[in-house]
């Protein structure tokens, strides 16, 4: 599998350089990349073993080595010259990144560094195309100098000799092991033992060591972190993606699958006529738009601080931090759970491998851990929250993505409620900032009694996940809301366009509502007669949007042989496919199978046999 995937991978690669060069000669823009890589990867139904090549070694590189170190190893590694990979996870560690035992000791007697990983757990473990694909490496490790810890550091480690293909010696790689999906990628191992590198295969944009020893420690220590901040953001536009073909997959089964009459004597309707289905798919339809809008706007926010950093500002990374994300974990999540809520909308046929639902998901999933597992991304913008509202306290002013939480902080109650569009999402925004009110009270009381700060973190963990996953909500219903309502070129849509986008905003805003209605009515009160009003809504507004369903998917403008789903092809011929597929299975070869002879008819014979011995 693996060797198919990498030949796939090369072969897209390959086709995605033309199209760069005819679309993009020359240019260094982001986006032909990802979309290559997106196409890439949605062409490999068991991954890309060169995504982290494409999205952290070559970006590394860019960004966190010297001009000089991009000429020698970056421009190769554009070029597709050489492959690498981003190997800081290990055997023992992966959130807590301090905690990483991976070592490189500074010899200035030959201006080298020695990199060890010196116990099994210090071993890496899980970079993408490690164990048999990339014969580079951006190795991260503690740097120590005369045996004092200076931090992490990137070094560009080659782990295999580029002609051959042999492991250099003092390496041992290899790989993991099957995985739930994504087995195409051969995520691998790593142990290095007294590797020595030239001083200048350490990243140093940002921190230096220099011949004679001395350390040159970065302006922003945090800027080591940024290419996990770019996948972030790229798990964010990925996620949405996996989302939007799992959505397109049930809305048009849903359309040709008919079962179960609503009216008594009628002829079945198609299921998604059924209004428990419609609220299982209209939803993760609306929900792959939200976050495809939300993705975008990290995105260009991702490459305004990136051009910034470059130029040495580092004053946008603190925002983009937070939004890459909570954004990352919440499109990881819903895209996640969207999934499987879809599959199981299909019925027996979902759960088919002909389907590729199963298989959709098995690359959505594991975005809810990599690149920072979720909880810890939420404790991480939970913490960011805490320090927001100490500023709010203080009277200052917040970064825009949270300038809400100002505005919401100067009320002193709900104002009257109306149901709008404008109070449902104040509703979301007013009981976040209740949430974080509540966990910085928690939070404050707990280092007040002398626990650490990072005790405190924990032990109000709960109310601190709550206010970052409400903060995530509020920002994207925002977002959207903003595009909807208030966007420069609302204007050039017709308004049959404008009044479908209206009801996705309806449908996201109540769905999201009810998803929080225990949340909302700590805050606010809002009467049974309210609340029923915005169930009568809901129910209006997936009628509404059920005749769009369909073209709402096909506008995502998927091609089958992306989807790959014998229930999700354009031509709707469901059946004729699925019966395609299962001729193909080889148990279907031969009429009489082999495990007949050799065990089903000696086990029947058997148990007749005993049958009679038993009689006698
Ligand atoms: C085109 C699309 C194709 C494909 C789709 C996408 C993906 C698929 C392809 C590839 C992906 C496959 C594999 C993924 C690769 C990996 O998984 S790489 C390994 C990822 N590992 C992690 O993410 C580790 C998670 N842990 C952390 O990030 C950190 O440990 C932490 C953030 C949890 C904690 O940071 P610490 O420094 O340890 O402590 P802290 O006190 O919380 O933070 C100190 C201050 O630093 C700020 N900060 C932390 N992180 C960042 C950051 N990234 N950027 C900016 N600032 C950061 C933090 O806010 C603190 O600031 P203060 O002001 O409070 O001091
Ligand atoms: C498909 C896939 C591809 C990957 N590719 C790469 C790659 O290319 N390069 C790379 O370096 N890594 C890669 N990784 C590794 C990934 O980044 C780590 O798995 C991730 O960072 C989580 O670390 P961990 O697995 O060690 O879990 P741990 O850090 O051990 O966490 C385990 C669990 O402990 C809990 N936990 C941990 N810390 C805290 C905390 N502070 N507070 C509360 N709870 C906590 C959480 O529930 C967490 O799920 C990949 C992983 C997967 C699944």
């Amino acid at each position: 599998m693996a060797s198919m995937s990498v030949k796939h991978a090369i072969a897209a690669a390959k086709k995605l350089r033309s199209l760069q060069e005819r679309f993009n000669p020359g240019g260094s823009d982001i986006y032909p990349a990802l979309m290559g890589d997106e196409a890439i990867t949605a062409l490999i139904p068991s991954g890309n073993p060169l995504s982290v090549h494409i999205l952290m070694f070559t970006r590394a590189l860019r960004e966190q080595g010297t001009d000089e170190q991009y000429e020698k190893f970056g421009r190769r590694a554009d070029n597709n010259e050489i492959i690498g990979t981003f190997a800081q996870t290990e055997l023992g560690h992966g959130t807590y990144l301090r905690g990483l035992e991976a070592r490189a000791d500074y010899d200035r007697g030959t201006e080298e560094f020695v990199l060890n990983t010196p116990k099994l757990s210090s071993y890496k473990w899980w970079p993408g195309g490690l164990g048999q694909t990339c014969n580079y490496c951006i190795f991260v490790a503690q740097l120590y100098i005369d045996n004092e810890a200076k931090g992490m550091a990137m070094f560009v480690v080659q782990i295999r000799d580029e002609e051959t293909h042999m492991p250099l010696p003092g390496v041992h790689v290899g790989e993991i092991g099957k995985k739930m999906g994504l087995n195409g990628v051969n995520n691998g191992f790593l142990g290095l033992k007294d590797y020595r590198v030239p001083r200048l295969n350490m990243l140093m944009r940002h921190q230096q060591v220099l011949p004679d020893g001395r350390f040159v420690k970065s302006p922003v220590s945090q800027v080591s972190y940024f290419p996990m901040v770019f996948v972030r953001c790229m798990v964010a536009r990925q996620n949405s993606n996996y989302l939007a073909q799992a959505a397109t997959i049930a809305t048009r089964y849903s359309v040709i699958r008919r079962q179960s009459p609503i009216e008594e004597g009628q002829p079945e309707p198609k299921i998604l006529e059924h209004l428990t289905q419609q609220m299982k798919v209209i939803p993760e339809i609306v929900t792959a738009v939200v976050y495809r809008l939300a993705a975008a706007n990290l995105q260009n926010m991702y490459n305004e601080t990136a051009e910034a950093v470059y130029r040495k500002d580092f004053s946008r990374l603190p925002e983009l931090h937070a939004l890459a994300c909570i954004l990352k974990v919440a499109t990881s999540y819903d895209s996640t759970y969207g999934i499987e809520r879809l599959r199981q909308a299909c019925g027996g046929h979902g759960y088919l491998t002909a389907g590729n639902l199963g298989n959709i998901f098995a690359m959505a999933a594991p975005a809810c851990t990599y690149e920072g597992e979720n909880s810890v991304l939420y404790l991480q913008v939970g913490k960011i929250l805490m320090k927001n509202w100490s500023q709010v306290l203080a009277g200052r002013e917040l970064m825009p993505s949270m300038a809400y939480i100002s505005e919401c902080s100067k009320m002193t109650s709900f104002p009257q409620w109306t149901g709008s569009w404008e109070c449902l999402l104040k509703a979301i925004q007013y009981a976040c900032v209740g949430s974080i009110r509540l966990a910085f009270q928690s939070y404050n009381a707990r280092v007040q009694s002398a626990q650490s700060q990072t005790a405190a973190v924990n032990y109000s963990g709960l109310e601190l996940t709550k206010a970052a996953e409400l903060h995530g909500r509020s920002y994207v219903a925002g977002n959207f809301y903003q595009q909807i309502v208030n966007s420069p070129n609302k204007h050039q849509r017709s308004p049959q366009f404008q009044k479908v986008l209206e009801n996705m905003l309806e449908l996201h805003l109540i769905q999201i509502f009810f998803r929080h209605l225990g949340d909302i009515l700590r805050f606010i009160r809002i009467t049974e007669d309210e609340i029923s009003a915005l169930q009568r809504r809901l129910e209006e507004v997936l009628k509404e949007l059920r005749p769009d369903a369909v073209a709402i998917t096909d506008a995502f403008d998927f091609n089958d042989k992306i989807l790959s789903s014998a229930l999700g092809c354009y031509d709707g011929n469901v059946y004729e496919r699925l019966f395609e597929a299962a001729l193909k299975h080889p148990l279907n070869r031969k009429s009489v199978p082999d495990f007949f002879e050799a065990h089903l008819k000696p086990f029947m014979k058997e148990n007749a046999d005993n049958a009679k011995k038993s009689k006698l």
